[in-house]
């Protein structure tokens, strides 16, 4: 940890590739354990628990989470991990499988404790150069943007893509999927205080996150998905939750004077959005943060982000601020800083 706290605000890569074997269409599930711990080993992170379904896997980390699907891997890390450091060899353990990336988006908020980041993650300037010089040449539209708010909070986001798979890759957009990442700061003390441990509670942590997830409404979210979560010692707490081929994760770190939380899931544009809409309502009413930033991806022209606000707006959030920009094959990224009416 820092010396001056917990970094919660977390970095995360979403690598796809192309090249499965159609046959047994596992692709990247095919990876070894002993490979994938030592891409985290690289990262600085461990495997705390693990589960997964016919569509994916999930692990929880030390520092938050891990989806592998079988032609996308997504990491998400806070702390002081170095994310960036994943992607040669997770390239390089592709090959060997048979398979070839074809798109990367690289996302982050801004760090809380930006002088305690470790290379590459001195600065977002710094993090591009690092992935152009570690991503084949061959994913050669590339855009980077820092997203401004408001506040001082801002989404830094990286996107490459393969120009030859360009079109398969906005094919694939185009059928569906979206990602929202919220951030939350300054969270509510009383209900932070429940992603505390009680001292001496003779549980491990999985049966003290089972305790979590319940005594704190985070099951209510989606009861539908398969929940696997952790509680840290003393504080500090993560769960996936698999939902068929979607996924979601919380993450939180309830210190006061740096206390943060971090909901993010995935679905297709297709779905029924009232639902999706409920899930952010239910997850910003176990934090009520005084900050909260929501980023959404999805493909072009689906306007997600319309839904997403009206969503938090009725919890006491006042929208502060919408900036809006288009990725090569990721599409449109919207981010949305909101602040509590009662500040
Ligand atoms: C890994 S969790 C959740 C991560 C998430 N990105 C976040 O900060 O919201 C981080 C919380 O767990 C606590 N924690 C306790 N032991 C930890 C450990 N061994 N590794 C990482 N975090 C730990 C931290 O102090 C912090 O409150």
């Amino acid at each position: 940890m820092a010396v001056s706290g917990f970094e919660g605000f977390e970095k995360r890569i979403e690598l796809q590739f192309y090249g499965d074997d159609p046959v047994t269409g596992k692709g990247l599930r095919l990876l070894d354990f002993f490979s994938l711990e030592k891409v985290l080993h690289a990262v600085q992170c461990t495997v705390v628990s693990a589960v997964g379904n016919k569509y994916f896997d999930s692990y929880v980390l030390s520092e938050s989470s891990l989806f592998v699907y079988p032609t996308k891997i997504i990491i998400k890390t806070c702390g002081t991990t170095q994310l960036l450091k994943s992607v040669r060899l997770l390239v390089d353990y592709a090959i060997t499988m048979g398979l070839t990336v074809c798109g990367c988006r690289y996302t982050r908020g801004s760090f809380i404790f930006p002088h305690a980041q470790p290379y590459p993650h001195t600065s977002f300037k710094e993090e591009v150069v690092y992935l152009e010089e570690n991503l084949p040449k061959s994913l050669s539209c590339k855009k980077a943007s820092v997203m401004n708010s408001k506040s001082c909070y801002k989404w830094h986001v990286f996107n490459a893509c393969d120009e030859e798979h360009m079109v398969v890759m906005e094919d694939m957009q185009a059928d569906d999927l979206y990602t929202v990442e919220i951030c939350m700061t300054e969270l509510d003390r009383v209900l932070a205080k429940k992603f505390f441990r009680r001292f001496n509670d003779g549980k491990n942590g999985d049966s003290a996150g089972k305790e979590m997830t319940e005594a704190t409404g985070i099951r209510d979210v989606n009861r539908n998905a398969l929940i696997c979560d952790y509680a840290f010692d003393p504080c500090g707490y993560s769960m996936n939750g698999l939902d068929g081929n979607r996924y979601s994760t919380v993450h939180v770190t309830p210190e006061d004077g740096f206390s943060y939380a971090s909901f993010e899931c995935v679905g297709s544009v297709y779905d029924d959005r009232e639902e999706l809409f409920e899930f952010l309502n239910k997850v910003v009413k176990v934090f009520k943060p005084a900050a909260l930033s929501v980023s959404t991806t999805c493909p072009s022209g689906h306007e997600m982000w319309r839904g997403v606000a009206k969503a938090i707006e009725p919890l006491g959030m006042r929208l502060r601020s919408r900036a809006a920009d288009e990725f090569p094959a990721a599409g449109s990224v919207v981010f949305q800083t909101f602040a509590s009416r009662q500040k």
